[in-house]
C-alpha cells in the first residue's frame, strides 16, 4: 500500500495473509474471509501454485512478525479459479479457497459481506484498500497491515487512463488523479472494502495497475458485484 497508514488490531478482521511454503515460506497475496470456510482472492495469486498443500492461510493477524512456526494457520482443501481467467489484465481475476476446517469467528477474524448485485459501485463513497504490500514501486513487504482510503472512479474515466487495455464491466477502478495512494506489490488478492450504513462490503479484489500510485494510473480491481452469483454457486 502506497500512501497509507498502520491499521489497528481487529480493524479489518476479514483480511487474511496467504503464504506459500515451498523451500522457504513467504506472504504471497492478500485475501478476504467471506464465510467460515471460504476465502476470496485473485486468480493470479494461485497461478503456478495450484497445488493446495503449499498454502497457509493466516487470519486474525496484524503483523507479519506475529507469524512463526507456532502460529496457527488454515490449510487449503480446494482452490477454484474462475474458468474465464487468463491473466489479470483481461479480467475474471478471482479465485476461491476452501479451508480444510471451518473457522471460528472472533473480533480478530470474521467475514465481510458480499455486495448485493443491484448496487452501483459509484454509490460507495467510503472505500479502503488494505495489505502488507510495498509502500513504493521498488519496496518491500510491510510488517504492519496498511490501510488507505481511495475513491472509486467510473469505468469511463478508467478506460481513458488505460488506452491500451479494455476496462470491462468485470473490473472497477479506484485512485487519485494526482496519484500518491494505491495498492502495490504484495497487496493483490486483498480486499477493496467499502462501508455503507455501518456495514462493510467486499466491493473489489486488488488486481493490477501500471506502476504504483502514479498520477493518472488508477488501480484496477475485480468488480466483485459481477461475481456474487458465481461465488454463491461455488460456495454453497
Ligand atoms: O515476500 C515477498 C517478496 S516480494 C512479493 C511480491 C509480490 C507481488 O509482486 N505481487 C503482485 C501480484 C503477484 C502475486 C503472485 C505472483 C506474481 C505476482 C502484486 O501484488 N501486484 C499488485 C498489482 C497492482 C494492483 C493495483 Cl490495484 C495497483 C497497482 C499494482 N501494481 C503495479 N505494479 N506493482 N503493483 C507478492 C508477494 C511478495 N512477497
Amino acid at each position: 500500500i502506497v500512501g497509507g497508514t498502520n491499521s489497528s488490531s481487529g480493524e479489518w478482521p476479514w483480511q487474511v495473509s496467504l503464504h506459500a511454503k515451498l523451500s522457504l515460506q513467504s506472504h504471497v497475496c492478500g485475501g478476504a474471509i467471506i464465510s467460515d470456510q471460504w476465502i476470496v482472492t485473485a486468480a493470479h495469486c494461485t497461478e503456478d501454485l495450484l497445488v493446495t498443500d503449499v498454502w497457509r492461510v493466516y487470519a486474525g493477524i496484524l503483523k507479519q512478525s506475529e507469524i512463526n512456526e507456532d502460529t496457527p494457520f488454515f490449510r487449503v482443501q480446494e482452490i477454484i479459479v474462475h474458468p474465464k481467467y487468463e491473466y489479470s489484465e483481461t479480467g475474471y481475476d478471482i479465485a476461491l479457497m476452501k479451508l480444510d476446517r471451518p473457522m471460528n469467528f472472533s473480533a480478530l477474524q470474521q467475514p465481510i459481506c458480499l455486495p448485493s448485485e443491484d448496487r452501483m459501485n459509484t454509490e460507495f463513497t467510503n472505500c479502503w484498500v488494505t495489505g502488507w504490500g510495498y509502500t513504493k514501486e521498488r519496496g518491500e513487504i510491510q510488517d504492519t497491515l496498511q490501510k488507505v482510503r481511495i475513491p472509486l472512479i467510473s469505468n469511463l474515466e478508467c478506460q481513458s487512463r488505460y488506452q491500451e487495455h479494455r476496462i470491462t464491466d468485470k473490473m472497477m477502478c479506484a485512485g487519485y488523479r494526482e496519484g500518491g495512494r494505491d495498492a502495490c506489490k504484495g497487496d493483490s488478492g486483498g480486499p477493496l472494502s467499502c462501508e455503507r450504513q455501518r456495514t462493510w462490503y467486499l466491493v473489489g479484489i486488488t488486481s493490477w495497475g501500471e506502476g504504483c500510485a502514479r498520477p493518472g494510473q488508477p488501480g484496477v480491481y475485480t468488480n466483485v458485484t459481477e461475481f456474487v452469483d458465481w461465488i454463491h454457486e461455488k460456495t454453497s
